[in-house]
């Protein structure tokens, strides 16, 4: 089963550990509010470009910031369990800060993923990667539309993007 690091010092082991197995280090990161088949496919194909994949999952109080108060729907360690769930995923680490840099930084990864909704200029510690890949949308879902299909649904109202 997948794991979730405790601390950087723990993943920064593990990476060490399986890279001296010759394993292809993948890490991917993201809010992951309410998880959805876009984010199943896209792990999936990010678990793919290697041989193990940790996902930096925003804290709480990172999601506030950079999402507004009233996200994240789902608190951090149900965000965190869910994805301790998929098969693709091999670990998890919380990070608090806006963005991952500091964990990329750290574990300097093989390959870095984002969906493709990320433009590769906008790629967070992508000049800490081996190198840069983004995973193209097969499913039309976010976790704002589906927030805003609930609010529609359950208030009468139309929630303005
Ligand atoms: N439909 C999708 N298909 C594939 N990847 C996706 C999809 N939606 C989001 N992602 C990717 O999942 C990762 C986590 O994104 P995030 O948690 O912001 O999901 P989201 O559904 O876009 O949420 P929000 O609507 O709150 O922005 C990002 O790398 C993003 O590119
Ligand atoms: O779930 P999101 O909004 O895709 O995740 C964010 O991704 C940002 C991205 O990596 C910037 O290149 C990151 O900075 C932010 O902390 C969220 O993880």
């Amino acid at each position: 089963m997948a794991r979730v690091f405790r601390n950087f010092e723990e993943l920064e082991s593990f990476v060490k550990q399986e890279r001296g197995k010759g394993r292809k280090i993948v890490f991917t990161n993201g809010c992951f509010d309410i998880v959805h088949a876009g984010h199943v496919d896209y792990l999936e194909k990010a678990k793919a470009f290697g041989d193990v994949l940790i996902v930096g999952i925003n804290s709480d109080s990172s999601i506030k910031r950079i999402k507004g108060e009233k996200r994240p729907v789902v608190p951090q360690d149900y965000r965190v369990r869910v994805l301790l769930g998929l098969r693709a995923v091999d670990g998890v680490v919380v990070f608090d800060d806006d963005t991952p840099l500091e964990v990329i930084k750290l574990i300097k990864p093989d390959v870095l993923v984002k969906g493709a909704d990320w433009p590769v200029e906008k790629i967070v510690g992508r000049e800490y990667a081996g190198k840069v890949e983004r995973v193209k949308f097969i499913y039309d879902i976010s976790t704002s539309k589906i927030v805003n299909k609930i609010v529609e649904i359950y208030c009468g109202k139309k929630v303005e993007d």
